[in-house]
Protein backbone atom coordinates (compact mmCIF):
# COMPACT_ATOMS: atom_id res chain seq x y z
CA UNK A 1 0.00 0.00 0.00
CA UNK A 2 1.44 3.37 -0.49
CA UNK A 3 2.06 5.52 2.36
CA UNK A 4 2.10 9.19 2.59
CA UNK A 5 5.65 11.15 3.49
CA UNK A 6 6.47 14.81 3.71
CA UNK A 7 9.77 16.42 2.82
CA UNK A 8 10.84 20.17 2.99
CA UNK A 9 11.21 20.40 -0.49
CA UNK A 10 8.67 17.67 -1.92
CA UNK A 11 5.09 18.60 0.73
CA UNK A 12 3.27 15.94 0.95
CA UNK A 13 3.83 13.33 -1.18
CA UNK A 14 3.29 9.08 -1.45
CA UNK A 15 5.66 6.22 -2.12
CA UNK A 16 5.31 2.62 -2.50
CA UNK A 17 7.93 0.19 -2.23
CA UNK A 18 6.43 -1.91 -5.48
CA UNK A 19 6.65 1.95 -7.27
CA UNK A 20 10.04 2.33 -6.62
CA UNK A 21 11.64 -1.35 -6.90
CA UNK A 22 10.46 -1.46 -10.48
CA UNK A 23 12.00 2.20 -11.22
CA UNK A 24 14.68 0.40 -9.94
CA UNK A 25 14.72 -2.80 -11.12
CA UNK A 26 13.91 -1.39 -15.12
CA UNK A 27 16.78 1.49 -14.40
CA UNK A 28 19.42 -0.94 -13.71
CA UNK A 29 18.33 -3.23 -16.60
CA UNK A 30 17.69 -0.52 -19.41
CA UNK A 31 20.11 1.84 -18.47
CA UNK A 32 23.00 0.82 -16.77
CA UNK A 33 25.81 2.67 -15.43
CA UNK A 34 27.19 1.10 -19.36
CA UNK A 35 25.23 3.46 -20.92
CA UNK A 36 27.23 6.86 -22.20
CA UNK A 37 25.48 9.88 -20.50
CA UNK A 38 24.99 7.51 -17.33
CA UNK A 39 27.62 9.59 -15.64
CA UNK A 40 26.56 12.78 -16.30
CA UNK A 41 23.02 12.06 -15.52
CA UNK A 42 24.50 10.79 -11.80
CA UNK A 43 26.98 13.87 -11.68
CA UNK A 44 24.10 16.17 -12.13
CA UNK A 45 21.57 14.40 -9.45
CA UNK A 46 24.63 14.58 -7.00
CA UNK A 47 25.66 17.94 -7.95
CA UNK A 48 22.36 19.34 -7.58
CA UNK A 49 21.37 17.85 -3.87
CA UNK A 50 25.05 19.06 -2.47
CA UNK A 51 24.50 22.40 -3.90
CA UNK A 52 20.83 22.48 -2.00
CA UNK A 53 19.04 22.18 -5.15
CA UNK A 54 15.57 20.76 -4.24
CA UNK A 55 14.79 16.72 -5.28
CA UNK A 56 11.98 18.12 -7.73
CA UNK A 57 13.97 16.89 -11.22
CA UNK A 58 12.16 14.15 -13.32
CA UNK A 59 13.14 11.27 -12.29
CA UNK A 60 15.42 9.33 -14.65
CA UNK A 61 12.34 7.23 -16.42
CA UNK A 62 10.57 10.07 -17.84
CA UNK A 63 14.16 12.13 -18.84
CA UNK A 64 15.04 9.20 -20.88
CA UNK A 65 10.74 8.72 -21.99
CA UNK A 66 11.01 12.93 -22.98
CA UNK A 67 14.92 11.87 -24.58
CA UNK A 68 13.23 8.47 -26.62
CA UNK A 69 10.19 11.18 -27.71
CA UNK A 70 12.86 13.48 -29.33
CA UNK A 71 14.32 10.45 -31.29
CA UNK A 72 11.17 9.53 -32.46
CA UNK A 73 10.44 13.50 -33.22
CA UNK A 74 13.73 13.57 -34.91
CA UNK A 75 13.69 16.94 -32.62
CA UNK A 76 16.38 19.36 -33.64
CA UNK A 77 14.64 22.09 -31.52
CA UNK A 78 13.53 22.21 -28.42
CA UNK A 79 12.03 24.37 -25.18
CA UNK A 80 12.07 23.53 -21.36
CA UNK A 81 10.42 25.81 -18.96
CA UNK A 82 12.01 25.42 -15.90
CA UNK A 83 15.90 24.59 -16.06
CA UNK A 84 17.07 23.57 -12.29
CA UNK A 85 19.78 21.53 -12.27
CA UNK A 86 19.61 20.72 -16.15
CA UNK A 87 18.94 17.12 -15.61
CA UNK A 88 16.71 16.80 -18.37
CA UNK A 89 17.82 19.15 -20.23
CA UNK A 90 21.28 16.61 -20.62
CA UNK A 91 19.07 13.54 -21.20
CA UNK A 92 17.69 15.40 -24.27
CA UNK A 93 20.79 16.70 -25.60
CA UNK A 94 22.90 13.32 -25.26
CA UNK A 95 20.44 11.31 -26.53
CA UNK A 96 19.96 13.62 -28.91
CA UNK A 97 23.18 14.71 -31.09
CA UNK A 98 21.39 17.14 -33.37
CA UNK A 99 19.18 18.87 -30.77
CA UNK A 100 19.68 22.18 -29.41
CA UNK A 101 17.42 23.40 -26.21
CA UNK A 102 16.65 26.71 -25.04
CA UNK A 103 16.05 26.13 -21.21
CA UNK A 104 14.52 28.93 -18.89
CA UNK A 105 15.62 29.05 -15.22
CA UNK A 106 14.20 32.19 -12.95
CA UNK A 107 16.85 31.11 -9.82
CA UNK A 108 20.33 32.90 -10.29
CA UNK A 109 21.89 30.41 -8.31
CA UNK A 110 19.72 27.57 -9.61
CA UNK A 111 21.20 28.16 -13.44
CA UNK A 112 24.84 28.41 -11.68
CA UNK A 113 24.41 24.90 -10.89
CA UNK A 114 22.57 23.65 -13.94
CA UNK A 115 25.40 25.37 -15.59
CA UNK A 116 28.10 23.37 -14.36
CA UNK A 117 26.14 20.35 -14.85
CA UNK A 118 25.62 20.94 -18.42
CA UNK A 119 29.19 21.92 -18.77
CA UNK A 120 30.22 18.93 -17.24
CA UNK A 121 27.71 16.85 -19.93
CA UNK A 122 29.66 18.03 -22.37
CA UNK A 123 26.76 19.76 -23.63
CA UNK A 124 26.83 23.63 -22.85
CA UNK A 125 27.21 24.67 -27.16
CA UNK A 126 23.86 22.85 -27.48
CA UNK A 127 22.31 24.37 -24.45
CA UNK A 128 21.15 28.09 -24.39
CA UNK A 129 19.86 28.77 -20.77
CA UNK A 130 18.14 31.64 -20.07
CA UNK A 131 17.93 33.77 -16.87
CA UNK A 132 14.65 35.00 -15.72
CA UNK A 133 10.86 34.37 -15.28
CA UNK A 134 9.96 32.76 -18.90
CA UNK A 135 7.65 34.88 -19.74
CA UNK A 136 10.03 37.54 -20.23
CA UNK A 137 11.81 35.08 -22.78
CA UNK A 138 9.01 34.69 -24.78
CA UNK A 139 8.29 37.21 -26.68
CA UNK A 140 11.91 37.60 -28.16
CA UNK A 141 11.94 33.73 -29.27
CA UNK A 142 8.59 34.21 -30.55
CA UNK A 143 10.06 37.03 -32.84
CA UNK A 144 13.01 35.25 -33.92
CA UNK A 145 10.87 32.35 -35.17
CA UNK A 146 8.68 34.94 -37.01
CA UNK A 147 10.88 36.31 -38.81
CA UNK A 148 12.92 33.18 -39.67
CA UNK A 149 16.17 33.73 -37.36
CA UNK A 150 15.24 30.81 -35.24
CA UNK A 151 14.04 27.00 -36.44
CA UNK A 152 10.19 26.27 -35.07
CA UNK A 153 9.87 24.08 -32.38
CA UNK A 154 10.07 20.34 -32.65
CA UNK A 155 9.46 19.65 -28.76
CA UNK A 156 8.52 21.47 -25.55
CA UNK A 157 8.78 20.25 -22.03
CA UNK A 158 6.81 22.65 -19.44
CA UNK A 159 8.19 22.00 -15.77
CA UNK A 160 8.08 25.14 -14.12
CA UNK A 161 5.54 27.58 -12.07
CA UNK A 162 2.67 25.50 -11.91
CA UNK A 163 0.20 28.73 -12.30
CA UNK A 164 1.57 29.44 -15.85
CA UNK A 165 1.40 25.93 -17.09
CA UNK A 166 -1.58 27.13 -20.09
CA UNK A 167 0.03 30.18 -20.66
CA UNK A 168 3.40 28.43 -21.53
CA UNK A 169 1.63 26.13 -23.59
CA UNK A 170 -0.32 28.83 -25.65
CA UNK A 171 3.18 30.63 -26.26
CA UNK A 172 4.88 26.89 -27.12
CA UNK A 173 1.87 26.33 -29.70
CA UNK A 174 2.47 29.34 -31.22
CA UNK A 175 6.33 28.45 -32.17
CA UNK A 176 6.02 24.79 -32.83
CA UNK A 177 5.95 23.06 -36.27
CA UNK A 178 3.00 21.00 -36.85
CA UNK A 179 3.65 17.53 -35.52
CA UNK A 180 5.69 19.08 -32.56
CA UNK A 181 5.30 17.17 -29.12
CA UNK A 182 4.76 19.71 -25.98
CA UNK A 183 4.53 17.46 -22.50
CA UNK A 184 3.53 19.26 -19.20
CA UNK A 185 4.62 17.50 -16.11
CA UNK A 186 3.08 17.12 -13.00
CA UNK A 187 -0.56 17.80 -13.95
CA UNK A 188 -2.23 14.73 -12.31
CA UNK A 189 -0.82 16.36 -9.03
CA UNK A 190 -0.53 13.68 -6.66
CA UNK A 191 -3.92 12.44 -7.58
CA UNK A 192 -5.28 15.75 -6.70
CA UNK A 193 -6.37 16.38 -10.59
CA UNK A 194 -10.31 15.84 -10.27
CA UNK A 195 -9.84 17.37 -7.17
CA UNK A 196 -12.36 21.00 -7.60
CA UNK A 197 -11.53 21.76 -3.82
CA UNK A 198 -8.03 20.50 -3.80
CA UNK A 199 -7.58 23.46 -6.29
CA UNK A 200 -8.93 26.09 -4.33
CA UNK A 201 -5.90 25.93 -1.88
CA UNK A 202 -3.07 24.37 -4.05
CA UNK A 203 -1.82 26.36 -6.88
CA UNK A 204 -0.32 23.18 -8.43
CA UNK A 205 -3.89 21.57 -8.88
CA UNK A 206 -5.31 24.91 -10.05
CA UNK A 207 -2.80 25.33 -12.55
CA UNK A 208 -2.97 22.11 -13.76
CA UNK A 209 -6.97 22.17 -14.49
CA UNK A 210 -6.50 25.37 -16.05
CA UNK A 211 -4.36 24.05 -18.66
CA UNK A 212 -6.15 20.58 -19.36
CA UNK A 213 -9.27 22.08 -19.33
CA UNK A 214 -7.92 24.83 -21.82
CA UNK A 215 -5.95 22.21 -24.17
CA UNK A 216 -9.40 20.59 -24.45
CA UNK A 217 -11.10 23.40 -26.14
CA UNK A 218 -7.94 24.03 -28.06
CA UNK A 219 -8.09 23.42 -31.73
CA UNK A 220 -4.67 23.39 -32.30
CA UNK A 221 -3.87 20.68 -30.52
CA UNK A 222 -4.45 16.89 -29.68
CA UNK A 223 -4.08 16.00 -26.42
CA UNK A 224 -3.95 13.16 -23.14
CA UNK A 225 -2.99 12.60 -19.79
CA UNK A 226 -1.14 9.63 -18.42
CA UNK A 227 -1.09 9.11 -15.27
CA UNK A 228 2.29 7.38 -13.32
CA UNK A 229 3.66 5.78 -10.02
CA UNK A 230 7.52 6.01 -9.33
CA UNK A 231 9.94 6.44 -7.09
CA UNK A 232 8.81 10.13 -6.87
CA UNK A 233 5.46 9.67 -6.48
CA UNK A 234 1.79 9.45 -7.83
CA UNK A 235 1.56 11.83 -10.63
CA UNK A 236 1.52 12.13 -14.57
CA UNK A 237 2.36 14.31 -17.32
CA UNK A 238 -0.25 16.08 -20.36
CA UNK A 239 1.30 15.18 -23.74
CA UNK A 240 -0.19 17.16 -26.66
CA UNK A 241 0.89 16.82 -30.73
CA UNK A 242 0.08 20.33 -32.53
CA UNK A 243 -1.86 19.48 -35.53
C1 LIG B 1 10.50 21.17 -11.29
S1 LIG B 1 11.87 22.20 -11.46
C2 LIG B 1 12.43 21.85 -13.11
C3 LIG B 1 13.05 20.49 -13.26
C4 LIG B 1 13.70 20.28 -14.61
N1 LIG B 1 12.76 20.54 -15.68
C5 LIG B 1 14.18 18.84 -14.72
O1 LIG B 1 13.39 17.96 -15.01
O2 LIG B 1 15.38 18.60 -14.51
C6 LIG B 1 11.16 23.80 -11.66
C7 LIG B 1 12.15 24.92 -11.96
O3 LIG B 1 11.41 26.03 -12.50
C8 LIG B 1 12.00 27.22 -12.04
N2 LIG B 1 11.02 28.32 -12.16
C9 LIG B 1 10.02 28.63 -11.31
N3 LIG B 1 9.34 29.70 -11.76
C10 LIG B 1 9.90 30.06 -12.93
C11 LIG B 1 9.65 31.09 -13.88
N4 LIG B 1 8.67 31.97 -13.71
N5 LIG B 1 10.43 31.16 -14.97
C12 LIG B 1 11.44 30.26 -15.16
N6 LIG B 1 11.73 29.27 -14.30
C13 LIG B 1 10.98 29.17 -13.20
C14 LIG B 1 12.40 26.89 -10.60
O4 LIG B 1 13.39 27.79 -10.12
C15 LIG B 1 12.89 25.44 -10.74
O5 LIG B 1 14.28 25.42 -10.97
Amino acid sequence: MPTRQFTEDRGEFETDPRWTAIDEYTTSHLHPPSRPNHAAITHAIKNSAAKGLADIAAPSNIGKFLALQCQMLNAKHAIEFGTLGGCTAIWLTTMNPNLKITTLEYEASTAEVARENIANAGVSDRVDLILGPAVDALPRLEQEIQSGQREKLDFAFIDSDKMNNWTYFDWAVGMSRPGACIVVDNVVSKGNLADAKAAETNHMVKGAQMCVENVGKDDRVEAMVMQIVGEKDYDGFLMAVVK
